[in-house]
């Protein structure tokens, strides 16, 4: 962006529409997005299936919300990644396997929150 830009930013409804481009090439082109989205759907159902309480919903939409983002953000590191170099290097491989782990550490959360708050209910189906 040189000094012209800087005086007409981008408009915020511009802005926002190349943001949800990014959601939506994430979806097409990234398996674990739509992993990620299938079991959303699926906890959401669940969620509403045992009428879980307002707090419970918190966490529930902070581990699905916080996933895609952590997704998204992961999804960008690897293209820039693959745009600075297609050969190996040891840089590109450790940048690729931290994004990669920061997403493994959110999904354990996310799975630690998910069994916190269902196991009562699924318990008291027996
Ligand atoms: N340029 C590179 N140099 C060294 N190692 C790399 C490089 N590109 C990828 N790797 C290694 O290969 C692994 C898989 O990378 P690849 O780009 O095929 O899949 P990904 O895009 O990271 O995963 P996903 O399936 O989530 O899209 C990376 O986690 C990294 O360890």
């Amino acid at each position: 962006m040189d000094s012209q830009d800087k005086r007409n930013p981008i408009p915020f409804i511009s802005s926002l529409s190349y943001a949800i481009s990014g959601v939506n090439t994430a979806l097409r082109a990234e398996r674990n997005m739509r992993i990620h989205f299938i079991s959303s759907i699926i906890v959401l159902l669940v969620s509403f299936y045992f009428s879980i309480t307002k707090i419970e919903w918190l966490f529930i939409l902070l581990a699905i919300g916080g996933m895609f983002a952590l997704e998204l953000v992961n999804t960008a590191i690897e293209r820039v990644v693959d745009l600075v170099t297609e050969e190996y290097h040891p840089l590109a491989k450790q940048a690729k396997d931290l994004a990669a782990g920061a997403v493994l550490v959110y999904a354990f959360l996310s799975v630690a929150m998910g069994m916190i708050i269902f196991s009562p209910y699924v318990l008291n189906l027996f």
